[in-house]
């Protein structure tokens, strides 16, 4: 650290001075709505397996038919129907389809084929006795029951014709949707590119990995990037953040993320945030967005060029959070920065509704804002000038009704009560709140 005072030197011309009373904050959602005017990621075409947790840049129309072809349900025995109406109804075995093998057997009256789950209906049959009605004699089968047309039969096509839309233009490719896909034989499909994302764990008192806060441009998560064993001195605390934030990254299908650790010294900050800004899409940091000091992300990321979109969110936790774009006017590079306060609790409000939006804005989702839902709040609350965001415990009560409960530890710089918490729940400024009230609420992912 330098002698200096840190902002002797960086006193940017673009910065206002934004008022810390509550008057000059502006509300979470005029937050969440400043996400919409980022520039959506460039659309690439992957392998399907690889699209997994993309977003779709374009409606998918299934390029054939299912299912492919009229196939059996069971396994059993494709027939003619009217041969179980029969007195006797004693057919004679002539042959074996099985599933995935082709075969050009044809079905004569009073015959049964042998047939299984998925094997092709051969001609001449419309419908399949399953083996629990029958009676197999050598080459003999005998029909227990009568059997209709079309019993036990797929139809090819009954699910969906060609050309049935299969997939929506920015919807969320999960598993289900890639086995859909896949199912109509789909390899390649067009998604938006991921956000390469740099995160930056700002703080002298943070324990430091052992990396250094150069970026490489290439991923580098693995438990190295993380510290571990004793504190160095007992002014310092142990890193929620990094974890947190790797952790949900991982877990929103982000796996190409660089995190580095950086102190509070300016020209530290400095360099690192110039190599962020000019290498990531996207640059996600934590602390020193605050009043101090030594809160120097703004300031510092302003000269470097950026320009503040917002500071300051009338939301408790993480109302110091600051957004701005950045773009190099040499190469055209674009990037934003988030940047969350330190509190830990505050960067759990900053990913669950901050960063979520953002990444859903940059990777063209639909509906990209918070989907809330309404739950039944069961408790008491005073007011409070801020609106809050309070990690409660969900349940389903034996009425069936959506119940939220609060748990205790809310404040920024606890986080013990997430182990419980599995919802995040939105309290409105300026209430006084009672039993029975509906609140909304997202789920903590
Ligand atoms: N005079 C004022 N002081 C503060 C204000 C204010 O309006 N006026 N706002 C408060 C609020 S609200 C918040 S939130 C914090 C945010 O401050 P910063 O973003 O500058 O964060 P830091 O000061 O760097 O850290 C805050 C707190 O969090 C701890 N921390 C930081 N990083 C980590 C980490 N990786 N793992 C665990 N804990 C971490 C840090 O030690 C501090 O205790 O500012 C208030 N102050
Ligand atoms: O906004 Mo801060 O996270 O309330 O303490």
């Amino acid at each position: 650290m330098s002698d200096s005072h840190p902002l002797d030197t960086l006193v940017p011309a673009t910065v206002s001075s934004p008022a810390c009373n509550h008057e000059g904050l502006i509300s979470l959602d005029e937050a969440l709505a400043s996400y919409s005017t980022v520039v959506p990621l460039p659309v690439i075409s992957l392998p399907l397996i690889k699209a997994h947790q993309h977003i779709l840049a374009e409606d998918v129309l299934s390029p054939v038919e299912l299912p492919l072809f009229t196939q059996s349900a069971v396994d059993g025995y494709a027939i003619q129907s009217t041969d179980s109406q029969l007195a006797d109804a004693t057919l004679r075995l002539a042959g074996e389809i099985r599933a995935g093998i082709e075969q050009q057997l044809v079905l004569e009256p009073g015959q049964a084929i042998r047939i299984f789950t998925g094997g092709k209906i051969p001609a001449g049959a419309d419908a399949v006795a399953r083996q629990e009605i029958v009676r197999r004699g050598q080459d003999t089968v005998q029909l227990m029951q009568r059997v209709s047309a079309g019993t036990d039969i797929r139809y090819q096509g009954e699910e969906l014709a060609k050309g049935t839309k299969l997939a929506n233009q920015g919807q969320y490719l999960n598993s289900g949707v890639i086995a859909a896909l896949s199912m109509a034989g789909m390899q390649q499909v067009k998604v938006h590119r991921q956000s390469k994302i740099a995160v930056l764990i700002t703080g002298d008192e943070v324990k430091n990995s052992k990396t250094g806060s150069q970026f490489s441009g290439s991923p580098d998560i693995n438990e190295t990037a993380f510290p571990n064993g004793q504190l160095d001195h007992d002014a310092q605390v142990f890193d929620a953040n990094g974890p947190l934030i790797a952790s949900w990254l991982k877990q929103q299908g982000y796996h190409s993320f660089e995190l580095k650790y950086v102190s509070d010294d300016q020209s530290e900050l400095q360099q690192a945030l110039h190599q962020a800004l000019n290498h990531f899409d996207l640059v996600v940091t934590t602390g020193g967005v605050s009043v101090g000091d030594y809160d120097l992300i703004r300031p510092v990321s302003m000269q470097l060029g950026a320009h503040q979109i917002f500071w300051q969110v009338a939301q408790k936790p993480g109302k110091p959070l600051y957004f701005a774009s950045f773009q190099n006017l040499q190469s055209g590079h674009q990037s934003y920065l988030l940047g969350l306060p330190g509190n830990p609790a505050a960067v759990v409000i900053g990913l669950q509704l901050h960063l979520q939006t953002l990444l859903f804005y940059l990777q063209g989702k639909d509906k990209p804002q918070p989907q809330w839902h309404t739950g039944l709040f069961n408790g008491h609350l005073k007011p409070d000038s801020r609106e809050r965001l309070l990690r409660m415990q969900m349940n389903i009560d034996n009425l069936g009704q959506v119940v939220l409960s609060p748990l205790p530890k809310q404040q920024s710089h606890m986080l013990s009560n997430l182990a419980n918490a599995n919802v995040l729940v939105r309290i409105p400024a300026n209430q006084h709140f009672e039993k029975q009230t509906f609140l909304s609420f997202i789920a903590i992912n």
